[in-house]
């Protein structure tokens, strides 16, 4: 079983992740953030947020490489969770940055020519999505305490724009095709009521498709 975490930025996947990670024959795959902040000594991560015209398909390129890298990393457990995916890094992010205007219509193009050739010739496969459903301003208030170097710069309306395009994606279907069925967490709650909604799902979550 392949189950995707998705959700806006601060949303709290990795917490979600965390905590299934404590069960036996789950494998967790957290996203490669350390490699978009570090590769080879530069920082994409850094960069894109500083100045995302120049530098946003220098991180969505090496965004996809390394979730790709994720993605045909075979099973070592019955059970995969991965945080976020090869889709919503260029459904989402990829096109965040070009519907607000600021990747060129070039980048664009060859990213999704790259991201296209992609998913019709490297099976990807997923049996479930888990959508954790914040509020933008929720996500505002966790990123700031969480105090990630790059991300200061980030406005609330970024992270509405992040969420409008998760939204249309797996809620309303107005977008991109949905590769499985989604699951949809309401994720604005304290952790411990989090935790208790986990427990509640644990065995749709973890028994997706059977
Ligand atoms: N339910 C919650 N209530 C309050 N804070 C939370 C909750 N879940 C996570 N956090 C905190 O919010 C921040 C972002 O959570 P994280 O799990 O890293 O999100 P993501 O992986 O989606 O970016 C972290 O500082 C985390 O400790
Ligand atoms: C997939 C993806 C992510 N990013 C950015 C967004 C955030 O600043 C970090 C990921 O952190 P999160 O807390 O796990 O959401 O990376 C991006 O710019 N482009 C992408 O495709």
């Amino acid at each position: 079983k392949q189950i995707w975490i998705e959700g806006n930025i601060a949303s709290g996947k990795t917490t979600c992740l965390e905590y299934f990670s404590k069960t036996s024959d789950i494998e967790v795959l957290t996203e490669p953030v350390s490699k978009w902040r570090n590769v080879q000594g530069c920082n994409p991560l850094g960069l894109m947020y500083q100045d995302p015209s120049r530098w946003g398909l220098t991180l969505q390129t090496y965004v996809q490489l390394t979730m790709l890298d994720r993605h045909v990393l075979p099973m070592s457990t019955p059970v995969r969770m991965m945080e976020r995916s090869i889709y919503s890094a260029k459904y989402i992010f990829a096109e965040n940055l070009y519907k607000s205007g600021k990747m060129p219509e070039v980048d664009f193009a060859v990213l999704s020519e790259w991201f296209e050739w992609i998913i019709k010739n490297i099976a990807i496969p997923v049996d479930l999505i888990v959508y954790l459903q914040t509020s933008p301003q929720t996500c505002y208030e966790r990123l700031k305490q969480r105090c990630r170097e790059e991300e200061k710069v980030i406005p609330l309306e970024y992270l509405e724009s992040i969420h409008n395009l998760y939204e249309d994606w797996l809620i309303h279907h107005k977008s991109f095709e949905v590769p499985a069925p989604v699951l949809v967490i309401p994720a604005d709650h304290d952790l411990k009521k989090m935790l208790h909604q986990y427990e509640e799902n644990r065995e749709k979550i973890l028994m997706a498709h059977c």
